[in-house]
């Protein structure tokens, strides 16, 4: 997962992924799986994107008991993708049973999905997470203490904006991932996202991976706007 670019796959069907796709030619990539497509086509849709080659982030965010997000994960380990995510705000016993689950689940001789926890959402201020969540420390403090739990639970990192990879990588250590969506190029719309940053930025914070979506799958040119987004996150070294 290391210095990936991932793409948000975040399409109604698998008819619009695959023309999406049709653009990259042979291309191995790295490729998110959300709720709407996932909602939409089932598991099989991780199976045919395998069958291309690429690596899958299975973003289904879970959230619930420890008991029913083991048995979740228990099920998507069979899919054989290569990334999950469960809420951190699920607590500690949640994101043990979400790792017992997928160990559970992966099948013999198989290395098991990694597993990052969503700390605060990048659609998240910090005004907002005061007002409605009602929590009085700083978002920085926030995001820390989600990863902090994460790290505790076995997790393998979280996922943050790009403000807060660089004293997690301090705090946490370099091993334990950053994963990072709100990216968005200089001239690219900021839309429902409120902590964002350029590839670049990331790249500066030390962020082990960036998720970016609409800038390529709406851009007018997706392949050409990939390449600007992998250049801008590939050419600056931290
Ligand atoms: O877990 C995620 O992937 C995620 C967490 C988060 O805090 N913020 C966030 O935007 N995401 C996802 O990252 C993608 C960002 O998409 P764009 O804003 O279109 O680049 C979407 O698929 C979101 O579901």
């Amino acid at each position: 997962m290391k210095d990936s670019l991932i793409i948000a796959l975040d399409f109604p069907n698998k008819e619009e992924v695959f023309q999406f796709l049709n653009r990259f030619d042979d291309e191995s990539l790295f490729l998110k799986v959300g709720m709407e497509l996932f909602y939409q086509e089932g598991p099989r849709i991780i199976q045919e994107l395998k069958e291309r080659e690429h690596q899958i982030f299975l973003d289904l965010k879970l959230h619930d008991i420890p008991n029913t997000v083991y048995g979740g994960m228990k099920g998507l380990a069979q899919l054989g993708c290569d990334l999950v995510n469960v809420h951190a705000a699920g607590g500690k016993d949640m994101m043990r049973a979400a790792l017992e689950g997928l160990e559970a689940g992966t099948a013999p001789g198989r290395v098991r999905p990694a597993c990052i926890a969503v700390t605060q959402l990048t659609s998240t201020s910090e005004q907002q997470m005061r007002s409605e969540q009602l929590i009085e420390a700083t978002l920085a403090q926030s995001v820390i203490h989600y990863s902090l739990i994460a790290q505790e639970a076995g997790l393998d990192g979280v996922v943050c904006s790009s403000h807060e990879a660089g004293i997690i990588r301090e705090q946490l250590g370099n091993e334990f991932v950053t994963v990072t969506p709100g990216i968005r190029l200089g001239s690219d719309l900021v839309q429902d996202q409120k902590r964002v940053a350029t590839p670049e930025q990331a790249r500066i914070a030390g962020v082990s991976a960036i998720v970016v979506g609409r800038g390529i799958t709406k851009a007018e040119d997706p392949y050409r706007s990939y390449q600007a987004y992998k250049q801008a996150w590939e050419g600056v070294r931290a």
